[in-house]
């Protein structure tokens, strides 16, 4: 699991071992020419005559990229250090001098920064007071055009929200970022995430105190989450999810999200909607009409104006308030959702769906909005309607009881697709059912669940065409061996 700290806890941790005079800085910098070094022999098969440019800020995220500096020059790169302010890391600065590195005035250093085979981005990192202002931007901005080489953050990308992943100004966007002492919330959180590239933590020792602010599961985490059958298990033991779904216009959104509910591994599904013999075709395994279940999916291909459909899902609501069965609610069902649930509950909105149920319960908040601040908004709906908020996303965020959120980053961009909703939908249904007990006894595991339904759904999609085009069916194809893969690698 990554495990993301904010800012000040960050600086928390490293007080008592700077104070001790473990020389932070020196790690940090090592490691991270370790890594730039790393990158230039697989790019270019050397590092003597590379070209580095760094960007050097005033604080200490500068000194960072300074010394890394020093360690490349040493290494025969020529380096050049493209300075934006008159305050620079002294001691880094002359460790670069020494080295033979130079350092140049950042309108000076322009043009070499864009040819060159690495720019490091040291300008900002936890000391960010807002967007990047000054010379600072104008750089950023003027090598936003297009570098030749590849970009390396140091510690963040410079002018990022290091705590709310926001973009208050121009960001340099990276292929790599290689953080120190661990990961940062605004690696991980959109829109920030998306400048952030390959994310590397180095281990600085740090003993991070209180809880984390954001976690990421990892395929060991969702192996360990998931409802593998006891040797004494049978269909009811194992779980049924109730699917209520689709209708004569949108027939695909039930057979896609009952499909993906019988190959992700449920014990049984349960079908209640008007088409029935479409889904039963299909998947000769769901069985038709009401009975007992554990989990419910509500949602996938209902228009809240389709006055049967509204019925079952309102009556199954009684069950969820009454009974605690666990519940998926999606798309159409999102607007039949009750004034309060709990975190058995789990909403599976994308940005414009969640604007409009914030909207009904008073804010003021639209799409564009949702996009720009996806964590605060999924927060606010888990405060105002009590549910589990699983937002969809290129990356998926997920807010639960007691704290809980996490961001998940596997679906690839080809997974924005008509039907990829249904098909998480009923494969999420099949991970409550499978752990219904469990919910029960802890309604803050649907959070991990949902994080693990992301999870598995973007694997599947890449699993179902590794880098390319990929159908919504496709994907629940690809769910059984999914499951397996994680299950054997764990
Ligand atoms: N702590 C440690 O032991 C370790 C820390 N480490 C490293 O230190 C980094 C943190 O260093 P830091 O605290 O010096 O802050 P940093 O990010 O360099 O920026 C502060 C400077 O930027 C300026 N500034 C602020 N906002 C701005 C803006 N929007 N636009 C333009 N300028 C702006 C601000 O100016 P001021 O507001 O004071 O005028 C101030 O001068 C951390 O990310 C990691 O890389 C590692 O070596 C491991 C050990
Ligand atoms: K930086």
């Amino acid at each position: 699991m990554l495990l993301s700290w904010t800012s000040s806890q960050v600086r928390a941790a490293e007080e008592p071992l700077l104070a001790a005079g473990v020389p932070l800085m020196d790690r940090a910098a090592f490691a991270l020419a370790t890594q730039v070094a790393a990158l230039l022999r697989e790019r270019l098969g050397r590092v003597g005559g590379a070209h580095v440019a760094i960007l050097v800020g005033p604080g200490n995220n500068g000194g960072d990229a300074l010394f890394a500096g020093a360690h490349l020059a040493r290494r025969g790169a020529a380096v050049r250090a493209l300075t934006v302010d008159e305050r620079v890391h002294g001691a880094g600065a002359a460790a670069l001098r020494a080295a033979g590195g130079r350092l140049v005035a950042a309108d000076e250093g322009a043009a070499w920064a864009a040819d060159a085979d690495v720019v490091l981005d040291g300008l900002l990192g936890i000391g960010a007071t807002g967007g990047l202002r000054g010379v600072a931007a104008d750089l950023v901005e003027r090598l936003s055009v297009g570098v030749r080489g590849l970009v390396v953050a140091v510690d963040t990308p410079s002018g990022i929200g290091v705590d709310d992943g926001a973009l208050p100004g121009p960001v340099l966007a990276a292929d790599r970022t290689v953080t120190f002492g661990a990961a940062k919330p605004g690696l991980l959180l959109p829109p920030a995430s998306a400048t952030v590239g390959q994310l590397s933590v180095v281990d600085l020792g740090l003993d991070l105190a209180g809880a984390p602010a954001i976690a990421r599961l990892d395929d060991a985490d969702v192996a360990g989450l998931w409802p593998v059958p006891p040797a004494d298990a049978h269909k009811y033991t194992r779980g049924v999810l109730g699917v209520v779904a689709g209708a004569r216009r949108y027939p695909g959104a039930a057979v896609l999200s009952t499909t993906a509910a019988v190959l992700a591994g449920v014990g049984m599904v349960r079908y209640l909607g008007d088409v029935g013999d479409l889904v039963v075709a299909r998947r000769p395994e769901v069985v038709i009409g009401v009975g007992r279940v554990q989990a419910w999916v509500f949602g996938p291909g209902v228009s809240p104006d389709d006055a049967s459909q509204r019925r079952r899902i309102e009556h199954a609501f009684e069950g969820v308030r009454e009974r605690g069965e666990a519940a998926v609610c999606d798309a159409g069902a999102l607007e039949l959702l009750p004034a309060h649930v709990g975190p058995h509950v789990v909403l599976t909105p994308h940005a414009g769906e969640l604007a409009r149920l914030l909207t009904t319960r008073g804010e003021h908040v639209d799409r564009a909005g949702v996009e720009a601040e996806p964590l605060r908004w999924a927060r606010r709906a888990h405060e105002l309607t009590g549910a589990t908020v699983l937002l969809k996303g290129p990356v998926t965020l997920v807010v639960g009881a007691q704290s809980a959120v996490y961001s998940q980053a596997e679906a690839p961009s080809w997974l924005a697709t008509a039907g990829a909703g249904d098909v998480l939908a009923g494969l999420l249904g099949a991970l409550l059912a499978g752990r219904a007990d469990d919910i029960h006894e802890d309604p803050s595991l649907a959070a991990a669940l949902a994080a693990a339904a992301a999870l598995v759904h973007g694997r599947a999609a890449h699993r179902a065409n590794p880098g390319g085009p990929v159908a919504a069916r496709a994907v629940a194809v690809a769910l059984p061996e999914t499951i397996a893969a994680l299950l054997a690698d764990a």
